[in-house]
């Protein structure tokens, strides 16, 4: 018998002895059902991750397709903003929409590791800073690279001007090209002349040289980005399933060749590197490789000579190579743009030659009076989105986002397409339209230009986002001054792509005539910069 009364009495009657074991059962079965409900409320709050049912030993690959940012899309409208899959053995929660901003600001340092891929170890000899995970050294080289790349491209207007410069040669050079070219072929495929061409502008920053456009050592070097991105990009193969690389297979074939693309590029990096350590100048910098020669051997010093590696090859590497890959992409998807609709072709030019004149080339100093150039640039970058997910970053703690647990060490994906066409923010996303980014006066609108993701957010935020929307200004309003593009009438521009880390168009034909002579490239471009090598 344990009625109320008789419980109560002993409770208040509490001696040394202890308590009367008939009425401590009512107080340990209230401490228990306060402890499972508190267990139940925690376990309800830290829901699964949702997500499309994984099929054995391969997951969701299968499911992913031939554009896994697609697939990403279609997962986010069904399970919402934040949601799991599972490639190989690997869980990977893919972030979406506001989550995003939670995830890469709010809790940066949480999201901002990467994972320990295989394909990530090759790149840069394991050394590089985009594809290794963050630690104090790591902060260190970024800054270093980051500040590297600014003193020789957007740092000050005298920098701002030496990048100028090498874009108006290079645009010179091109057109050269695609008007003979247009001559000889009258249609061509602009694609591999694009590469070249980026690539020379930042190998002027980064080395101090040109290359021709027959040079093969070049075209080796920087023609085989889209084996690099289609390895790295979210959702390849074999970072997920590394026993595909123990057996022949063309996942296996893919990876070889990748990782001899990395070897030789590697070696093209440290030929400059060694040259640069050769005659370097006390109290000059020709270029990126002699600052980051300075920079790292003073920082080699301060922490006691203790750096073990030559990190200006990697530091380099990383530069010329994030650069090149996805600037050149970027101009490839203006050209295809600009043939495909060529009413905003006519539209560009009537803008630079109302607010430029016929008399002079575009400038950086014209930005601001350009709000349709930059309202087309932005809309390329948020219709093709490009970059559709970030290289594919990990946790770096146990943690928690939209009411989620998500352990240490798990790989997450963010999808900057998700965020570049959800309608919520734009209206027709699927409809190329420039003039959304103008307001009722044609002025560019800052507010919604700012919520294209492209460059990313937070600790791992691109560090070449400035002079990337420089060269982009400066190469589109400059073709836009200088020529005019038309497509080959027999193949009908299309905006099809093949998936990587960028999304590259597919092979388009263009033929290229000048709107008048180069008179004006010819006379801004009287003093080259860099040293030419010939093929
Ligand atoms: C239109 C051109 C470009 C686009 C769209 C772009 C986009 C990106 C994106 C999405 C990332 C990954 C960020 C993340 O994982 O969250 C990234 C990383 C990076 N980018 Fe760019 N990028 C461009 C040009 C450049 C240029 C010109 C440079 C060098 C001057 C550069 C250097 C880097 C580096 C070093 C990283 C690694 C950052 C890190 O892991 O902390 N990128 N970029």
């Amino acid at each position: 018998m344990c009625s109320y009364s008789r419980c109560r009495m002993p409770i208040m009657d509490v001696t040394l002895e202890g308590i009367n074991p008939a009425c401590a059962r009512p107080l340990i079965a209230v401490c228990v059902t306060l402890l499972f409900s508190f267990h139940l409320w925690r376990w309800l709050r830290q829901r699964s991750i949702p997500g499309p049912l994984p099929w054995p030993l391969i997951g969701n690959a299968a499911q992913m397709g031939k554009a896994p940012h697609l697939y990403f899309s279609r997962m986010a409208k069904k399970y919402g903003d934040v949601f799991q899959i599972k490639l190989g053995s690997r869980d990977v929660v893919v972030l979406n929409g506001d989550s995003i901003k939670q995830a890469l600001v709010r809790q940066g340092f949480d999201f901002a590791g990467r994972p320990d891929f295989t394909s990530f170890k090759y790149v840069s000899g394991g050394d590089s800073i985009a594809f290794n995970t963050i630690t104090d050294w790591w902060k260190l080289h970024r800054k270093l690279a980051q500040s590297t790349v600014r003193m020789f491209s957007t740092g000050n207007p005298q920098t701002k001007k030496t990048f100028e410069h090498h874009v108006v040669c290079e645009v010179k050079e091109l057109l050269q090209l695609f008007v003979e070219k247009t001559k000889g072929q009258r249609y061509f495929e602009p694609m591999t002349y694009v590469v070249v061409s980026t690539a020379n502008i930042m190998s002027a920053m980064c080395f101090g040289k040109r290359y021709t456009y027959e040079d093969e050592e070049f075209k080796q070097v920087v023609g085989r980005n889209d084996q690099f991105t289609r390895t790295v990009g979210a959702g390849s193969i074999v970072d997920v399933m590394p026993w595909l690389q123990y057996f022949p297979n063309p996942i296996k074939t893919m990876f070889d060749n990748f990782k001899s693309l990395n070897l030789e590029f590697g070696a093209f990096v440290r030929d400059k590197v060694v040259e640069h350590r050769k005659t370097i100048q006390p109290g000059v910098l020709r270029d990126m490789t002699d600052a980051c020669i300075v920079a790292l051997d003073q920082l080699t010093d301060k922490m006691g000579g203790s750096l073990e590696k030559d990190y200006v090859i990697p530091t380099l590497g990383d530069v010329f190579g994030a650069s090149q890959d996805t600037l050149s992409t970027a101009l490839q998807w203006i050209v295809l743009i600009l043939v495909k609709y060529p009413e905003m072709q006519t539209r560009l030019q009537q803008e630079v030659d109302k607010v430029v004149d016929r008399s002079r080339l575009p400038t950086i100093e014209d930005q601001a009076q350009l709000p349709y150039v930059m309202a087309f640039i932005y809309e390329m970058m948020r219709f093709t989105s490009f970059v559709p997910l970030t290289i594919p970053h990990s946790t770096t703690t146990d943690t928690s986002i939209m009411g989620y647990t998500i352990p240490k060490n798990t790989v997450i994906f963010i999808s900057q397409w998700s965020n570049n066409h959800d309608p919520a923010i734009w209206s027709h996303p699927e409809t190329f339209d420039p003039q959304r980014f103008l307001d009722k006066s044609g002025a560019l609108n800052k507010d919604l230009t700012s919520r294209v993701l492209l460059f990313s957010l937070g600790k791992r935020r691109c560090i070449g986002e400035e002079v990337s929307k420089l060269q982009l200004f400066l190469f589109t309003s400059l073709i836009a001054h200088q020529c005019h593009i038309t497509a080959d009438p027999e193949r009908p521009p299309k905006l099809d792509y093949d998936y990587g880390l960028t999304l590259k168009p597919l092979a388009f034909s263009i033929a290229v005539s000048l709107r008048e002579d180069m008179t004006l490239l010819d006379a801004a471009t009287t003093h080259g910069l860099s040293e030419e090598v010939k093929g």
